[in-house]
Order: structure tokens, then sequence, then C-alpha cells
């Protein structure tokens, strides 16, 4: 069993390429930041003023979030609900920052992934205990910083911004550009207030993919793993 950890600021690729390591390793796959998205989701359909924190948080606790860990089909449901497409709305992003720097929210959703990421490492999870890629901002630092393995997925501010708007507004010229701006640079500042994922903390290998194409970036992160797990 494994437990590998990857963070990054947005548009580095975490997701897509923590989830094509999992499948290439067998092991499940924990998208963190899909369930940060999935509480501003729950809270706003909810009616909950995301300002008082002490709301917000009492929402959390009672959130009915399943995920599904399958890399080749990771899922997320709210009670029942599939909300994979809801919670990608332009209205989730701008406002997710705000229930992520909550501080009682992040103790909340941190149970339940370490339970994930435990459920993988015994038998009977989806990766039958082979073990599981967990993504996000804090998994190498404050979630998992005992993961075999750790990595900080970076990239520079203008290829995470052409990456973003290419996959948001199918183009990179310079209006979607300017577009996308807010979604990625003013949320890592935010989420910057209570996470530390710009720079790698000590035992963390930085995987920086400015200039690698998705498949070696893959390659990169999968060099760090066979390195640290051989
Ligand atoms: N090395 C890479 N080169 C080019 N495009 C990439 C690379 N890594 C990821 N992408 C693309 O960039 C976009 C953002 O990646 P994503 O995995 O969603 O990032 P994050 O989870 O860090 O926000 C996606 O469309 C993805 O396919
Ligand atoms: N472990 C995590 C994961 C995500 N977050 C926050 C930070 C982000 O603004 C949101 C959404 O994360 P997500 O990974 O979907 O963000 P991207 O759109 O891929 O940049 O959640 C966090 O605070 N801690």
């Amino acid at each position: 069993m494994v437990v590998i950890a990857v963070d990054g600021p947005s548009g580095s690729g975490k997701s897509s390429v923590s989830k094509a390591v999992a499948a290439r390793l067998g092991l499940a796959y924990l998208d963190t930041g899909a369930m940060y998205r999935a509480a501003t989701l729950w809270c706003v359909d909810g009616g909950t003023d995301l300002a008082d924190q002490a709301a917000v948080a009492y929402a959390v606790r009672g959130m009915p979030l399943e995920m599904g860990v399958d890399p080749a089909a990771p899922t997320v449901h709210l009670g029942g609900r599939d909300v994979a497409a809801a919670i990608r709305a332009t209205e989730v992003s701008t406002a997710v920052s705000q229930v992520a720097t909550n501080l009682e929210v992040r103790a909340e959703l941190r149970r339940r992934q370490r339970a994930v990421i435990e459920a993988e490492n015994a038998p009977g999870g989806f990766s039958g205990g082979q073990g599981i890629v967990a993504e996000g901002r804090d998994i190498t630092t404050v979630v998992a910083p005992d993961a075999d393995a750790r990595v900080l997925l970076t990239a520079s501010e203008e290829a995470r911004l052409r990456r973003r708007s290419l996959e948001v507004h199918g183009a990179a010229d310079a209006s979607a550009v300017e577009a996308t701006r807010d979604q990625v640079l003013r949320r890592d500042r935010d989420d910057s207030t209570v996470s530390q994922f710009q720079v790698a903390a000590d035992g963390v290998a930085t995987v920086d993919s400015s200039d690698l194409d998705f498949d070696q970036t893959v390659d990169a992160v999968l060099a760090v793993v066979a390195q640290v797990t051989a």
C-alpha cells in the first residue's frame, strides 16, 4: 500500500496528472478540492450565509458527501445527487476560497480526507488496499505529511493561466486569459492564507510542469514515486 500526496496552485495540473498517475499504478484517486467545492455548493444551495463562519461550519459538518475514488471515473455526490458539473460552475469557483479559509471547515474536511486515505490502505476499498493518490493544497503538509511520496506540482503563472483559459473558454487569447485571472490568481492568493502550496516543504519533491507537456508531467511524477518507493 502506498499514499501519494500532490499539492500545487490552480492550473498546475494536479487533478489531471494525479488521476493519470493513480490509473497507471492501480490506486484510488481523491480530489480534495472537489470536497471544498461540494461544501461551497451545499452551503449556497442551503441558503447559508458564507460570511457566517459558524453557520458554514455547522452546515458542512452535516454535509452528506460521497466521494467516488475510481481515477477512471471519479464522482461527487451530495445527498445522492451527482454534483460533478455543478461544483465547477463559476459561482462556486468564485466563492470556494471563502469556505476553504474557514478553519472549522478545514478540520472537518481534513478528518473526512484522512478517513478515505485510511480506507484505501485497508482491504476492501476501491484499490483493494493498494493505496491512493490524494491531491489538493495541504495534502503534503497537513493531511498526509507522512505519505510515501510527496510532490509539489508547479507551473509558471503564464502556463497556468493559459491552461485554465483553454479549459474554461476554449481559447487562450488575451481576453480569455484576462477572464480567467480571478479564478486562478486571486483564488491562489486567498487560499495561500491558510495553506502553504507555493514552495515545497522539507522532503517534498518539486515538479515544475511549465515546459513539460501532459505526458511528460505524468512521467516526472511517476519518476519521483519510483525513487521514493523503491
Ligand atoms: N503539463 C501540462 N501541459 C499542458 N496542459 C496541462 C498540463 N497539465 C495539465 N494540463 C491541462 O491544464 C488544465 C488544468 O489542469 P488541472 O489538472 O485541472 O489543474 P489543477 O487541478 O492543478 O487546477 C487541464 O485542462 C489539463 O488537461
Ligand atoms: N486540500 C485543499 C484542496 C483545495 N482547497 C481549496 C482551494 C481551491 O480554491 C478550492 C478548489 O480546489 P480545486 O483543486 O478544485 O481548485 P482548482 O480549480 O483545480 O484550482 O479548494 C483547499 O483549500 N485545500
